[in-house]
């Protein structure tokens, strides 16, 4: 893990538009080549469509925005801005209805978080942050370690624990992480917290065994309390592409997910594909994650990620 307290912080806005980097000049390179050769005909609206579809944005929504560049346009010169102005407002408006605050409702307590994922793909950092956001808050946090599989993933989660100062329940590696789920949710009750985050140990969405025991984690929790979990989160690492489509489609299935947060939109990420997932799933994306530090998670606004897929400057 980086210390990033010695770095000038740089704007989680500049993180991300610099994460978006590799989307957005590649298509802002693209379009302006294109562009620059001749005025807007049927041919040219093709390639730009195939330049968005490389930027994962999908098929719905690449032609959606191709056709918006198209109207009224035909036959005139176009300019690179123009293409990217349009690139934006249409991005927005699919992102627009997903991007939705997550909402601790009081009257469960604890408010139950199942946080979900493939390996990797920034779970325990993102329950860090969490962890921290809530207490901010003035809540009172507890983190369960509920990926048991590996040694370094409990301890991960108590160096967290630690740093945000909340307390946290895990057991041996390799022990069940159903029961541990349950013991960590009845010692919550107990000891009246707002907030439970449950880790779980990463999983590719194509291993049946481990999308049951997710099942059974879920299962089980729902003894202690028929209502939880109150939400579920699925993190997805922004650097994956389209991967992230069967990963949305497998855990909603498997765990029901109630929100997506996108991590690692700082490093070479392809945020591209957040349009698509919005676009197919219409899940809520609560949050995005632009760095290793406790406060390195934004909540998600439509406006900037469109601008920064688009390259446009604030
Ligand atoms: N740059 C960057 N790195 C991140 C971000 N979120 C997480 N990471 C890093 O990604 C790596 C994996 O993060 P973890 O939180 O351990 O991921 P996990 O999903 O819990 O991993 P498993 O326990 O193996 O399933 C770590 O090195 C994190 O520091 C982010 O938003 N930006």
């Amino acid at each position: 893990m980086n210390d990033t307290t010695d770095t000038p912080k740089l704007s989680w806005w500049r993180r991300l538009s610099n994460g978006l980097k590799r989307t957005s000049s590649s298509l802002g390179t693209a379009v302006a080549d294109l562009v620059t050769k001749r005025k807007l005909d049927r041919a040219m609206l093709d390639d730009i469509e195939d330049v968005l579809l490389r930027a994962d944005l999908g098929t719905s929504v690449a032609a959606r925005i191709a056709d918006a560049v198209g109207t009224g346009r035909y036959d005139k010169a176009i300019s690179a801005d123009e293409v990217k102005d349009v690139v934006a407002t249409e991005v927005e408006k699919v992102l627009a209805p997903v991007a939705k605050p997550l909402e601790i409702d009081a009257a469960r307590k604890p408010f139950v978080i199942l946080v979900v994922g493939v390996n990797g793909s920034g779970k325990t950092t993102t329950i860090g942050k969490l962890s921290q956001k809530f207490a901010s808050e003035g809540r009172k946090v507890m983190l369960a370690a509920g990926d048991t599989f590996r040694a370094a993933a409990i301890e991960q989660l108590k160096v967290w624990g630690e740093r945000t100062r909340t307390p946290v329940v895990a057991g041996a590696q390799g022990s069940d992480s159903a029961s541990l789920a349950f013991n960590a949710l009845t010692a919550a009750k107990e000891q009246g917290i707002d907030v439970l985050l449950i880790d779980t140990a990463g999983r590719l969405q194509n291993k049946a065994e481990l999308m049951n025991e997710l099942e059974k984690v879920v299962r089980v929790i729902r003894k202690v309390d028929a209502s939880a979990p109150h939400a579920v989160l699925l993190v997805l690492d922004a650097t994956v592409g389209q991967n992230a489509l069967s990963q949305v489609e497998a855990f909603h299935r498997t765990a029901g997910v109630t929100g997506l947060v996108m991590t690692k939109l700082d490093g070479t990420a392809r945020g591209g594909i957040l349009v698509a997932l919005a676009e197919k799933f219409k899940l809520p994306v609560h949050f995005i994650g632009v760095g290793e530090g406790v406060d390195d998670l934004a909540p998600f606004t439509a406006r900037d990620f469109a601008r920064a897929i688009a390259g446009i400057e604030t």
